[in-house]
């Protein structure tokens, strides 16, 4: 038997940081929605008790190091599962961007294994597993938009917000989640986005008010280590975007415009000298 799954992209509407936490981990409030760019997973049964993963995309590990194959080797565990599975990854999320990709295959990877082995496991359970596997994967297995908090794990689901579209870009570096937050004094973050705004504007579905509350601390940490993201958060706000902000640790910029014809711009504009770029839509 086989599964399919759909593994979409996360986008931070809103990243706060209140503090750094006694175990490392930094308490948060984020507004987080997920965008039409998605990797799409393939999962089917082996009866040899195994879990192989493959995936046309050359550069990510298909070794334990993978995501989806922890969420397997966890669930398989957690559950007492002795049957094997084979995972292909068809990647389309660009990897280390800030998009979630290996989170949102994780996360995948939990729900398609719970229908391919019938487990009935209830969706706030398949959250917690998640916990265990990163702190954007909980919000990965929920989907939709949320107010998250803790260090990414409780949710809160909210409507969709108004929809438009996003243009992503992505340099071509690799930040480390780990390295930026490790950078960040908590205490010294000047400017902290308003949550309450934000929350208003998804609620109001009022589009201005939502590209005035985007808002990311870790934007200035990523900034300084990597300015080429500053230069094209500025580039994309020069073309005319609504709205511009660095999604998660980056380096991904996303930008939010209302108007095809301002959309189709900025895209063509920017790929003349940025490789990675997309045109989506936010998945409401
Ligand atoms: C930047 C975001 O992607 C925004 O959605 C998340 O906060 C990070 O989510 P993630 O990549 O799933 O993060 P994890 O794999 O759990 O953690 C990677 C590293 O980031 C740091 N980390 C992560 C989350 C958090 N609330 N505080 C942290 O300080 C920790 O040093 C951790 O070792
Ligand atoms: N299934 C996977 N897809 C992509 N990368 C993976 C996967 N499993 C493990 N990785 C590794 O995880 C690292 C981070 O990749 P990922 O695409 O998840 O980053 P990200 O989008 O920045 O995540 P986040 O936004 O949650 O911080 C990469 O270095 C990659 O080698």
């Amino acid at each position: 038997m086989k599964v399919f799954e759909k593994a979409p992209a996360k986008i931070n509407l809103s990243l706060d940081v209140l503090y750094k936490r006694e175990d490392g981990y930094h308490e948060v409030e984020m507004v987080m929605t997920m965008v039409d760019l998605a990797d799409r997973l393939e999962m089917q049964e082996l009866s040899r008790d195994t879990i192989i993963i493959s995936s046309q995309a050359g550069y990510i590990p298909l070794d334990e190091k993978n995501l989806a194959f922890q969420a397997a080797k966890l669930i398989k565990e957690r559950y007492n599962v002795h049957k094997g599975v084979y995972i292909h990854l068809d990647k389309k999320i660009p990897v280390a961007a800030g998009l979630a990709g290996g989170s949102s295959d994780a996360a995948a990877t939990l729900r398609g294994l719970n229908r391919l082995w019938n487990l009935g496991i209830p969706a706030r359970e398949l959250m917690e597993l998640g916990a265990e596997l990163g702190s954007d994967v909980p919000f990965c297995v929920m989907g939709g938009t949320a107010l998250a908090s803790g260090r990414g794990e409780k949710l809160e689901p909210l409507p969709s917000p108004p929809q438009c579209w996003v243009i992503l870009a992505k340099p071509p570096i690799n930040v480390s989640t780990g390295e930026v937050y490790g950078k960040l004094k908590a205490s010294e973050i000047e400017h902290h986005p308003s949550i309450p705004d934000m929350l208003q504007s998804i609620r109001s579905g009022r589009f201005d008010l939502l590209c005035r509350s985007l808002g990311n601390v870790l934007e200035n940490i990523t900034f300084e280590l990597y300015p080429e993201v500053r230069q094209l958060r500025d580039s994309m706000q020069r073309m005319g975007a609504d709205g511009v902000l660095m999604s998660g640790s980056g380096p991904t910029v996303f930008g939010l415009v209302s108007k095809f014809s301002k959309a189709a711009k900025i895209y063509n504009g920017l790929r003349g000298f940025c490789k990675e770029v997309y045109a989506v839509r936010l998945l409401t």
